[in-house]
């Protein structure tokens, strides 16, 4: 099971994830989809993803606006696996059709 990083872990981590940004017990990103087809479209890549990493974010769908929190929940906060979902969210949300 992936321990909890400190404060200066995900700081550190924060520095190669542009767009993404430290909450409490949590790694957050609000992206805004041309369209919400477009933004459903990433969703549904982002829960394939998911699926395959076994590590599922918390997603709010509001017209195109889509926001993804990252926590493990079985550890109470944010860890290795949170930060590996981020990344593959960024490179999903970068490809999202126009
Ligand atoms: C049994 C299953 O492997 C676990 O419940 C997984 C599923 N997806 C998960 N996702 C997240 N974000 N945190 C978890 O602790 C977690 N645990």
């Amino acid at each position: 099971m992936a321990q909890l990083l400190t404060d200066d872990q995900i700081t550190e981590a924060l520095r190669d994830l542009p767009g993404w940004e430290a909450r409490p017990g949590a790694l957050f990103r609000a992206v805004t989809a041309p369209s919400f087809m477009a933004g459903i479209d990433l969703v549904d890549r982002v829960a394939q993803a998911a699926e395959q990493m076994n590590h599922h974010p918390d997603i709010d769908i509001r017209w195109t606006t889509i926001s993804f929190s990252l926590t493990t929940h079985a550890m109470g906060g944010v860890t290795d696996n949170d930060v590996k979902l981020a990344g593959r969210i960024s490179a999903l949300a970068e490809d999202t059709p126009g």
